[in-house]
């Protein structure tokens, strides 16, 4: 007979398997029950709910969480889950919400959630699925909610008979083929990025009419014409030096378009020729799919003008988009950059922007990395005032402190330890996922600034005079700076700053030394009364990081692990009040992290 002990097996199998569980901070194993756990709620003496969203579970889910057969949602989205669902999941006969999206469950959608008959949603968007959509969805009498965004299934929509099912998304997946009636009064981009035909979306061309073959000598004919024109004003067009208007704001992104070859072509040009031509240099095996023709051939954006140089959006025509920078001082030579730029491309991890390769040539050398598609930080705390507009959440705002904590930390803890020399909002990226991950580590050490600009001077640690000689500990002072701008929403270059001449720390400290320390934080966070202590800690501990002299900061693995409590600590609140809306209410993870009303709570005057 089922009961709470079998739960608690379940969930101790569950920590087994999965190590980052084992912190007894989070499931303690000494206390008697698991419904003070982390993410597990009970009722009725059973667990009813497991929310386990974003706490970096890795690997495959073992058998055993069949036990909990009164469980009512199971959200382990956002993790770096893999392999495939457990056969036991059929007995989980009371689960009506399966949360699995983001990731990366592979294999076909596997038949034993066909049985799990009081499904009521269930996403599986973000994983690595494949094959087709089974019938056997038809089983989930009681679905309403179905997502398989963004996997890799392939074949028809099939006819689904679910009555039930409100809504459906299988955008971004390889699907073709017409879509049935029935999912006819679906949004259209519930079908995105698929070969689908129908209503919704456009109507398939299933009556083939005959044409004689006068009429067919005709269209073949004209369409070649037509193609020649289009050839002929492409040529016309590549030709013509094509100006891209730079956005004046290096956080607005440029809206003109052009070839990338309109703007380096002639320096790359400069370096070829005397049979030296010159290619572009991978840092990774299997990443070379493509060469510099084709990159100058990409349609190219400008997406700001930094420190080194300009950076471009760049989409080639075999379906890649990289980032591009125009590394205008290099100042080392081309050995020392070749091994730098390699050494900087082995660097691996999920918070860090990889670099993909570069060129160098006389008189230009360019830096190749992966496009993050959600902006930067930057934009999302200061791009964009309009009150409309929706603000960055607590919770996400932390996620993101640690996101970048952890890539840190990874650049630090490498043998030798590599400093990032560069660390501010707008080398913060969000990726699809919402997770951040830091770019431009390293870059400093190759290539001097052209300018240096006035927002890279105000994350720059006191004791840093020139640029080029960074440290860790000079690292940990700009990485408090971009604390202090998640806590103030403050940009530190912000004229409110700047014209009273201080920066963003001596303005908190300020503040502190006012005891207007609840003026410090943005007014956008008051509405969190909740979050009061946390960002408290948070500010004590960018305060930390940004002591004037570099021995008083902490290491950034002391950093880490700080945010990461905090981070636990607030994901552990928000269990306690049990707000549905922070998880999986919505099949979309950015819905969850934004909040569009700002209630206004007033703090005390002084904390
Ligand atoms: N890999 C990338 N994916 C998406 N956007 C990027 C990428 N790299 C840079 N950006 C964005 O492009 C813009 C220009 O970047 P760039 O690195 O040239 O300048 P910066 O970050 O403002 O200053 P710096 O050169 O000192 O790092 C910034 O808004 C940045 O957020």
């Amino acid at each position: 007979e089922a009961d709470l002990a079998s739960d608690t097996a379940a969930l101790v199998a569950l920590q087994k398997a999965m190590g980052v569980l084992s912190r007894t901070r989070y499931w303690n194993l000494s206390e008697k029950t698991p419904c003070f756990w982390l993410g597990v709620t009970c009722g009725g003496g059973r667990v009813t709910e497991l929310r386990l969203p974003g706490v970096g579970l890795v690997g495959q889910l073992p058998l055993g969480l069949g036990n909990l057969t009164q469980l009512e949602t199971l959200s382990l989205r956002s993790n770096m889950l893999s392999g495939s669902i457990p056969s036991d999941f059929a007995n989980l006969r009371s689960l009506r919400n399966l949360y699995l999206q983001w990731n990366s469950f592979s294999g076909e959608i596997p038949p034993v959630l066909f049985s799990i008959q009081s499904l009521v949603r269930l996403n599986l968007a973000h994983n690595k699925f494949v094959g087709p959509i089974s019938l056997g969805f038809d089983n989930l009498t009681n679905l309403q909610v179905l997502n398989l965004e963004e996997n890799q299934l392939d074949g028809i929509i099939p006819d689904l008979n679910i009555p039930s099912l409100n809504a459906l998304n299988v955008s971004f997946n390889r699907l073709n083929g017409s879509i049935p009636s029935r999912f006819s009064d679906q949004p259209a981009n519930a079908f995105d990025g698929n070969s689908l035909c129908g209503k919704p979306l456009s109507p398939c061309n299933s009556e083939k009419k005959k044409l004689s073959a006068g009429a067919i000598a005709a269209i073949i004919i004209g369409s070649l014409i037509v193609f020649l024109l289009i050839v002929l004003i492409l040529i016309f067009l590549c030709r013509k030096t094509i100006k891209i208007n730079r956005p004046n704001d290096g956080q607005t992104m440029a809206t003109s378009s052009g070839r990338l070859s309109s703007e380096v072509e002639s320096a790359v040009d400069g370096n070829r020729g005397g049979g030296n031509e010159r290619n572009l240099v991978f840092c990774r095996k299997g990443e070379s799919v493509f060469d510099l023709e084709e990159l100058l051939k990409a349609s190219a954006e400008v997406l700001g003008k930094g420190s080194f140089g300009s950076t471009y959006k760049a989409a080639l025509d075999v379906g890649i988009t990289v980032v591009v920078k125009r590394l205008r001082d290099v100042k080392v030579s081309e050995e020392e950059f070749k091994e730098k730029i390699e050494s900087l491309g082995m660097m691996n991890h999920q918070n860090l922007v990889p670099i993909k390769g570069y060129y160098y040539g006389r008189d230009e050398r360019l830096l190749l990395c992966d496009y993050v598609s959600m902006g930067s930080l930057s934009v999302h705390l200061h791009g964009n005032k309009d009150p409309s507009r929706t603000s960055l959440k607590w919770e996400a705002r932390v996620g993101i402190a640690l996101a970048a904590a952890r890539g840190i930390m990874y650049l630090h803890s490498r043998r030798p330890p590599t400093s990032h020399g560069n660390i501010k909002s707008s080398n913060i990226l969000l990726n699809r996922s919402h997770t951040a991950c830091v770019s431009d580590f390293g870059l400093i050490q190759i290539a001097s600034p052209t300018s240096t600009p006035n927002h890279v001077a105000t994350y720059r640690a006191p004791e840093v005079i020139d640029p080029r000689k960074v440290s860790l500990k000079a690292d940990v002072y700009s990485f408090g700076v971009v604390i202090l701008e998640l806590l103030t929403g403050k940009a530190p270059n912000s004229a409110i700053l700047n014209d009273d001449g201080v920066d963003l720390p001596r303005w908190v400290y300020s503040k502190i030394e006012e005891e207007k320390t609840a003026e410090v934080f943005d007014e956008e966070l008051l509405e969190y009364k909740n979050g009061l202590d946390e960002m408290v800690q948070l500010l004590q501990l960018a305060m930390l990081c940004t002591a004037p002299h570099p021995d008083s900061r902490p290491t950034m693995a002391k950093v880490t692990s700080r945010i990461d409590e905090i981070y636990h600590s607030i994901l552990l609140k928000e269990q306690d009040t049990s707000i549905d809306k922070f998880y999986d209410v919505d099949s979309t993870v950015s819905q969850q992290f934004y909040s569009a009303d700002s209630i206004m709570i007033p703090l005390p005057p002084s904390i």
